[in-house]
């Protein structure tokens, strides 16, 4: 691995994160901020993308175009759709899906549109690597699917149609579009989530509540996966 990127959608997602490092270069660079560190001879870019599958393309293409990342962390928080996950407990996803991307007008499933697919799947290596960090914190994290849209998601209903559709197990606004352009740039790719809400009528105080705690969650396991790379 020559150079790392570690992002997150929010500011609060990477706080946590910039915690660990020092002597941090900043580069502003196509309307967002790119903090640069060489952690443990680790040359390490962090950025948050804003919300959103737009930004966390544009960001995701960056550190890897312009910074050359040739490995991508995610680190963030997500709403849970599988009910063994509660409020503060970590999702990490083995394949992701864009629950808003919909052109069944045509006959195409949810989330299909010609020459892509429903489906992306992330790094396997890295999930080993996660995987053994977990067991030596004596930590659960699930493994799952992650449907990512650009609404933040606080009804059953799109909660229900979501799961019944995808059989995701949370939900967020940005993974799988960091998901299909490290795919499309042959860049092993990791996507971990803290969840902050359950997506229901509640998500919105829940989410103000825990943001903050679940995005610390996420990142310190996250360090501790940087940490074994
Ligand atoms: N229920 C949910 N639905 C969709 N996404 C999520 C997430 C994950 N992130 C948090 C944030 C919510 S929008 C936001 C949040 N605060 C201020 C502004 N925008 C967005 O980056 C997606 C956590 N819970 C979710």
């Amino acid at each position: 691995m020559k150079k790392l990127a570690i992002m997150g959608a929010m500011v609060e997602e990477i706080e946590p994160l910039l915690e660990y490092f020092e002597n941090v270069k900043l580069t502003e660079y196509a309307n967002n901020k790119y903090y640069e560190v060489n952690y443990k001879g680790l040359d390490i870019v962090i950025a948050y993308s804003k919300i959103g599958k737009v930004f966390a393309s544009l960001t995701a293409s960056t550190m890897i175009e312009k910074f050359g990342c040739d490995t991508l962390l995610f680190s963030g928080v997500a709403g849970a759709i599988n009910p063994k996950l509660k409020i503060g407990d970590m999702i990490v996803a083995n394949k992701l899906c864009q629950h808003d991307l919909d052109i069944t007008a045509f006959g195409h499933p949810h989330g299909y549109v010609p020459e892509g697919s429903v489906f992306v799947e992330s790094s396997k290596e890295l999930r080993e690597v996660a995987k053994a960090v977990a067991k030596e914190m004596g930590i659960e994290v699930i493994e799952g699917t992650i449907a990512t849209g650009d609404q933040f998601v606080h009804s059953s209903e799109k909660k229900d149609f979501i799961e019944k559709t995808f059989q995701a197990d949370a939900l967020e606004m940005e993974g799988a579009s960091v998901a299909v352009v490290c795919n499309a740039l042959n860049v092993p790719f990791f996507i971990l989530r803290a969840i902050s809400d359950s997506a229901d009528m509640d998500a919105g105080f829940d989410f103000d509540e825990f943001l903050k705690s679940s995005a610390k969650i996420s990142a310190d396991y996250l360090i501790k996966i940087v940490d074994k790379l």
